[in-house]
């Protein structure tokens, strides 16, 4: 026999982006699996690497936080995370504006758009990974830590 003992840590500044998601946690009766942790994600992530026991025991890692510090939550990631498992980044495709010339892309989400212009170039250099690039949603990129 083999005991689910699978938890989950999930990381937000704001407690309501959390609840907002409680009706279907308690639905699914996983309540007790997750551990919210109401912070910024750099500071959860380097107290979480402060505890060696934590340092690659995490099988997935989802992350859709600010766009500017993706580089820092990647280096994290790659130490909580098991080699061969895999960290995923949401919204790199940013609204397709990552393939828009400046002009077709309203003020609001410019700032973004570089950022992850940025990140996609860096993760497409990791030689710590290898991506895939997934045109789905808001485009996802997923990447399996060699
Ligand atoms: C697009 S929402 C995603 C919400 C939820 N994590 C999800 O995946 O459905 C982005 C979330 O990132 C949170 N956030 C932004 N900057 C953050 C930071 N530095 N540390 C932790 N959370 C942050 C915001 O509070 C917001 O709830």
């Amino acid at each position: 026999m083999c005991a689910n003992i699978m938890k989950i840590i999930a990381i937000d500044l704001d407690r309501d982006a959390y609840e907002m998601e409680l009706p279907i946690i308690k639905k699914d009766n996983i309540e007790h699996k997750i551990n919210f942790i109401q912070s910024s994600a750099l500071s959860s992530l380097d107290e979480l690497l402060n505890e060696n026991d934590n340092r690659g025991i995490f099988d997935f890692a989802f992350i859709n936080a600010d766009r500017v510090s993706c580089e820092k939550y990647h280096e994290r990631m790659l130490e909580l995370v098991k080699v061969g498992c895999i960290i995923v980044y949401d919204n790199t495709l940013w609204f397709g504006t990552v393939a828009m010339t400046e002009e077709c892309v309203k003020e609001t989400i410019k700032p973004n758009k570089q950022h992850i212009i940025q990140f996609n170039k860096f993760l497409a250099s990791d030689t710590r990974v290898q991506i895939a690039q997934v045109p789905i949603g808001d485009g996802i990129t997923i990447c399996w830590q060699l």
